[in-house]
This record gives C-alpha cells, structure tokens and sequence, in this order.
C-alpha cells in the first residue's frame, strides 16, 4: 500500500516549540527551531563522518568522532563536505576542504541559537556547534543537506537541476506505537499538559503520523530534514508494507533550490525570515480572528489575547496597519454597547434588496416562501356534518395508496360559496352561508356568480351543519364516482334524502409554508400550513439576514480571497477554502462569531496531484484535525456542530470559486451546511454552473448555496479571472 498522505505530518503537541495547528488540542507553534541533543558529538569536526561501507564487510557508526576527534565508530573514512563539492561533482573532483573554508563554515553556522555564556549571546561563535552546516551523505540523487538559515536549521537542497518526478529520497522509518510516542497508556487520562514519552522529546518535530492508531514514524535518513513549505516541490508516500517513506519531486527543482515538502494545512512556524510568507496569510487571517474576535482561534486557549493586541509573542503583529486599527475601534466599539444595544445592533435585518446584501442565493428552484398559487381540480360534495365520518371512510376505501395527495389540504370546510360545476354529475344550485360578519370571498377560480349568492338557511353549527368535504383529486378519482356514492354507506345514510350533489371545485395544489401563503390561499381551499425552517409554531420567517450574521459573512469572503491572491503569488492556482462553524442566531454575536476550523489553497500545482482542489484539500483538512482530536472545543461551537456525525455537518464552507462537480459532490458527502463563493466557475462549476449538486432531489443530502453578488468591491473579486482552470 503506497498511500500519499500531505497532511500527515505529525508534529502533534501542544507545548510551544513545535507547529501549528489550527485546532484547541493540538496548537502548537514553533518558537525556535528543536534543539539537538547535548552530545557533542560531530560539534567540531564537520566535514568528518562514519559511514558504512557495505559490501566491504565493514560496518559503521554514525557520529564519527567526539569534540576531541576521537574516533568512536568501528570504520572510518574522512569525506569532503558536500558544501566543498564543485557543482557538478566527482569524486576526482573532491578537494578536502580548507582551513579556511572549514573556519568559514564555522562562523556561518548558528543553528541553534548557543545559550549565553559568560556575556556571549546567541549567534556568538565561540560556542561548540551540534552539527555542520553541511553533512556528507551517500545518494544517487543531486541533493545536499544544508544550512541556509540558521532559523529554520538544516533542510535538502538540490546540486544540480531535477526533473519533476524524480525520486529523491528513500528513507526507512522508526515506528513510534502511541503509548511509546505519547508515554501514556491507552485511555490514561492526562490533564497537566506535560509532555512525556518521545513526545517530550525534541523528535516531536520529526515524526510523521504513521498509522490511524496514534502510531508515529521517525524517518531515517534524509527524509527527516525536508522542511516545511506551503508551495511544496516534494511529495511523499508512505509506504506500510516497506515500512519507508519515499520523496519525489512533484515539479523541476533548479539547482540551489530548497526541496521542501508539505506538512500540512494551517502549519506555522514563527521567527523565520524564509516562511514570513507562509505565515503572513495565517496571522494575518487568524490576528483579526485572535484580536477582534471576528472567527478564527481567538478564544482557542493558547490563543487568547489581552486587550492589549498589538502585538502577539513573537511580535510579528502591525499595530500601525490601518485596517488592523479600524477593526480594532470596531471590537471596542461593540464591547462599549450594552448586552441590549449589541443585540438590537446585530439583529437588524438586512434584507436581499438592500444594497448592503450582496449575496445571491443559487437555486434553480423556486424559493417555497416566493411561491405563487397553482390550483388543481377536485371532486367534493356538501354534506351534513353528521355524514361526514361516513365520506372519509369511502374516500379512504377508494383512494388506497393515492389518499395522501390531498394531505396538504384540510378534508372539510363550511359551506359559504357556491362552486364549479361539471356536467357529471350533475350540479345544483346550493343556498350558501356567508362569512361570519362579512361577505362571501370571491370565488378565486371566477366560477361563481354573485347572483347565486343567497342567505343562508342551513345550521351553521352542529351535526346538521353542511360541510364541503373534498373527495378525490379529478385526475386520480373513479371513474363511477356518481354511482359508487350513490351505493355507499353515504348514500345509504342520506336516505330518505337525496345523495349529495358531486361537483368540482379548485384548490391550491402545495400546502403554504408562510403564514401569508396560508391565509390567502386559505381563501380557496383551507390549506395546511409546512413551515420549512422554523417549524409548526414559527412565524413567517424575515427574509434577510441579520447584520451581525452579513457582516461576518463579508469577513469571511474577504479573508479566502486574501488567501487566494496569496495562492496565486506562490505560483498556485488562486483558489482558498475556509470553513468556519456557521452563523447560528442566538448563539453567535458580532462578538463573538463562528470559529474557523480550517483554511487552505489549491496546491495542484505544486503537489502534480490534479485532485487537490482547495476544497477538497480544506476537507482532507478538518479529517486531519478530527484524526488529531484537534476541533475545537465544543462548547465553542454552535449546537449543531458540536458533535457531528459526518465532517462537515452544520459547517459553513467559503470558496473564492464556485466548486468543481467533484469537490462539490465533496462537499454534499461531507454533510455541510451552506456554502458561499465569490466567483463561478463557468462550464466547470457543480453549484450552480454546470450542474446544481446542492440540490438534486436524487442525492441524499442538500445544502445552500450563495454567490457573491457585490462585483469588485473593496478588495472582493479584483484581481482574479472569473474562469478557472479547473483540471488543466
Ligand atoms: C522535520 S524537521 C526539518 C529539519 C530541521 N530543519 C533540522 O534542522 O533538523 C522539522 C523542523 O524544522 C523546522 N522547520 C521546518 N520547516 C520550517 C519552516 N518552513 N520554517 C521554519 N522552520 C521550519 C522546524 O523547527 C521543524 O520543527
């Protein structure tokens, strides 16, 4: 099994010094590099190595000699470093390297950051160095293990021009079971926060998660040193029944250039002069989120701010920036309002037609509130009330499996009009009540005729009141419906009288879901009232959203188009996915809106996987924090959210693109909730394009689908083509 797994990176701890995560459990974040071992080994003899010489019957150990060259391995060979090496090297070429060069290299190197001692700070070269800056090492392929900068340590650099698809690197992996790595016993609940076990090691930040089961792998070899990139060059695969892990070049990497692979969605390193652009989207995403609380992890443990926003831990945050500063005049704005004044402030609703909605909702279908009534034609009769009970048992008897067409419809009503008629059979003119206080309502088919209008002179109550009770739709009714009435019970139970007169009469064809609807429908024919959203007891829902809700909303598309456009700097597809908790009135405030589990980019691109959409790799992300136990804590989420049976339920996703059929499938599959994107996709799209996933009756789940309908405004929609190389 050859399984290429992006985002499986391990990495997984909760104490600074490490990556990452966007998740309450599993934030960690790379204060500086892991420290190496205190064993001097190698410290001042970099360009000396052990190596094995297999196939001579030598064996070897690695770390060739001690601080006072000492030599500790069985055999031993002084190589070049591959730093001395010309650019296309031979062994004949190899010149041991100079003193001088050796000193060089010595100055260079200060990785990691020496502890002071006696006044000299960190840089300072007078202090024993763990490792080289450049470390012999026997391979085929035209890489080097380098130092580059200091503050990101040692990473793999190509000596020569690869071609994409290349493999680089083979390595053999240690696996770690989870009690060994975590150094906890299955189930043992540990609440300080310690790490033990390997975890507590500085192999935490080496470990690539191997299994489902908690088991984590060390690579030997080379395949420890790749670094982080969001725009990878390597891919990798782990290989279970090997028991390696293989690294292959997924586009051509110039000579010089840093091979870098994936470790996952929402990594983050910090204090990196070569990752601020990495890190720029993330902080910048999640410093509105951390400082003014709109999303993100701002209330996420680790996170958590003072008043005080200007700056984080490491600084990096601009409090000059003026967009930065309205928004936090914003927050402080909203937290001066009372309880009562933020919650009329937020709860302002802004409907569809005003210029501040500028969403669009993506249907093919009619919106059940917008619908206008259509009518279809019944047979009924005018009974007394008494005889009532007698016409729903024929018409139960008779009907079978259809006697539910009629359900949206109430069976009776009181005789107050008089109505169509047909030819058969034939149909009397009928003396008719009017309206309690009022005239009757005109007939809505215009079948009737004032003249007929007549006082009545029925009872209006009790068991001799007359009833119009529908019978069968025309369509589906028998086709001796005179007769068998005629021969039922009904007949049987008016007798002396004279069987009813059967006629037809118009009525509304769908039950109403508005009040609105049910009352002026009601007119016709009373009709069942299905509130779609609220359920029975609500009232006609507001169209619109709530300000707070909109504004939110705004936030969010203006955030995944931000990480689009940085996508599209990296040489990416510009295509960004986030998906946050959705908007659940009466939990969420401006002040405290829905978190943002995930973000992240198309990287078909650099990964040469043409299946790694931004949606699709934003899924694949929150599978990889639920793997990790990393979602946030559910008290933070909306109800709906908190425990979900599928990934996505009860999440709202943002997408700088419409989705492709397949992500939007995704999408569907992963439950979510609503979805709002920024540009189409045209002839690619699945939500609304090409095709409509969201809402095919055929499919098992639907959801909601708004288009960004502001144009190029304030940021939102400049700068992007509107069509997309969806698999080019
Ligand atoms: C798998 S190791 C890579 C080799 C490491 N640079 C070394 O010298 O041992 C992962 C560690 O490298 C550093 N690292 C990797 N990618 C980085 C990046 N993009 N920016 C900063 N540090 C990074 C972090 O310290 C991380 O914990």
């Amino acid at each position: 099994m050859n399984q290429t797994i992006e985002t499986l990176l391990g990495c997984r701890t909760d104490a600074p010094g490490s990556i990452q995560h966007s998740s309450t459990r599993s934030p960690v974040l790379l204060a500086e590099p892991p420290h190496p071992p205190e064993s001097t080994a190698n410290a001042k003899s970099p360009s000396r190595a052990s190596v094995a010489l297999s196939g001579a019957g030598a064996s070897a150990s690695a770390g060739g000699a001690d601080l006072a060259g000492e030599q500790v391995g069985t055999v031993e060979q002084e190589l070049p470093s591959t730093r001395d090496r010309p650019s296309s090297p031979t062994d004949r070429e190899w010149a041991p390297p100079t003193a001088e060069a050796l000193s060089q290299r010595e100055l260079a190197y200060s990785y990691p950051p020496p502890p002071a001692v006696n006044g000299t700070g960190a840089g300072e070269t007078d202090t024993a160095l763990p490792y080289p800056p450049a470390t012999p090492h026997l391979t085929r392929a035209p890489i080097e293990i380098a130092t580059r900068d200091p503050s990101v340590g040692r990473g793999v650099f190509a000596t020569s021009d690869i071609p994409a698809g290349q493999t680089v690197e083979i390595s053999p992996v240690l696996v770690l079971g989870e009690e060994e790595y975590t150094g906890r016993r299955k189930g043992e609940d540990c609440t300080d926060g310690r790490l033990r076990g390997v975890e507590a090691s500085q192999l935490r930040g080496y470990v690539f998660t191997w299994g489902r089961d908690g088991s984590m792998a060390v690579a030997l070899g080379i395949g420890s040193l790749f670094n982080h990139s969001a725009s990878p060059n390597v891919t990798y695969s782990l290989d279970y029944a090997q028991y390696t892990i293989s690294y292959r070049t997924a586009k051509p990497v110039r000579k010089g250039e840093e091979l870098c692979i994936f470790y996952g969605h929402s990594v983050r390193f910090s204090g990196s002069a070569a990752t601020a652009a990495i890190e720029r989207d993330i902080l910048e995403d999640e410093s509105q989120s951390v400082n003014d609380e709109w999303g993100g992890l701002g209330r996420l443990g680790p996170f958590e701010t003072t008043s005080d926003t200007s700056s984080d831990a490491g600084g990096r945050r601009d409090s000059s920036d003026p967009s930065r500063t309205a928004r936090q005049a914003r927050v402080a704005a909203l937290k001066a309002m009372s309880p009562e004044e933020l919650a009329e402030r937020d709860n302002e609703i802004i409907a569809p037609t005003d210029a501040e909605f500028r969403w669009k909702k993506v249907t093919e279908l009619i919106d059940p509130e917008d619908a206008q009534l259509t009518l279809t034609t019944c047979y009924a009769i005018d009974v007394p009330a008494r005889i009532s009970a007698a016409v729903f048992q024929f018409v139960r008897k008779h009907t079978g499996r259809k006697f539910n067409e009629l359900a949206h419809l109430k069976r009776v009503r009181p005789v107050y009009e008089p109505l169509s008629t047909t030819s058969t059979p034939k149909v009397e003119t009928v003396d008719l009540p009017t309206q309690p206080g009022g005239d009757p309502p005109a007939s809505p088919t215009g079948s009737s005729s004032s003249s007929s209008l007549k006082q009545i002179r029925q009872p209006r109550t009790g068991p001799d009141a007359l009833q119009s009770v529908l019978l069968f739709p025309v369509s589906s009714a028998p086709e001796d419906l005179a007769e068998l009435l005629a021969a039922s019970p009904v007949g049987q139970a008016l007798l002396p009288e004279s069987v009813p007169l059967l006629y037809t009469v118009e009525v509304p064809a769908e039950a109403a879901v508005t009040d609105l609807q049910a009352s002026e429908w009601g007119k016709v024919w009373p009709v069942q009232i299905m509130h779609i959203r609220e359920g029975a007891k609500a009232t006609k829902r507001k169209k619109g959203w709530e300000k707070a809700k909109l504004e939110w909303i705004e936030s969010q598309a203006r955030k995944v188009w931000e990480r689009a456009l940085d996508a599209g700097r990296r040489g990416e597809h510009p295509v960004a996915c986030r998906v946050t908790d959705s908007w659940c009135t009466g939990f969420h405030t401006s002040l405290h809106p829905p978190v943002t589990l995930v973000t992240a980019h198309d990287t078909r691109v650099s990964t040469g996987n043409v299946l790694t959409h931004a949606a699709s790799n934003a899924i694949d992300a929150v599978a990889y924090l639920d793997c990790q136990g990393g979602r946030p804590d559910p008290a933070l989420l909306s109800p709906e959210t908190a425990v979900p049976p599928y990934l996505l339920t009860g999440l709202s996703v943002f997408l700088s693109h419409e989705p492709c059929l397949l992500c939007a499938m995704s999408l569907l599959h992963s439950r979510v909730k609503n979805l709002f994107y920024i540009k189409r996709a045209p002839g690619a799209g699945g939500c609304g394009s090409l095709y409509s996933v969201h809402e095919d009756r055929g499919l098992n789940h639907r959801f909601e689908v708004y288009e960004w309908d502001g144009g190029d405004f304030e940021g939102i929609g400049t700068g992007l083509q509107c069509e997309l190389p969806l698999d080019p």
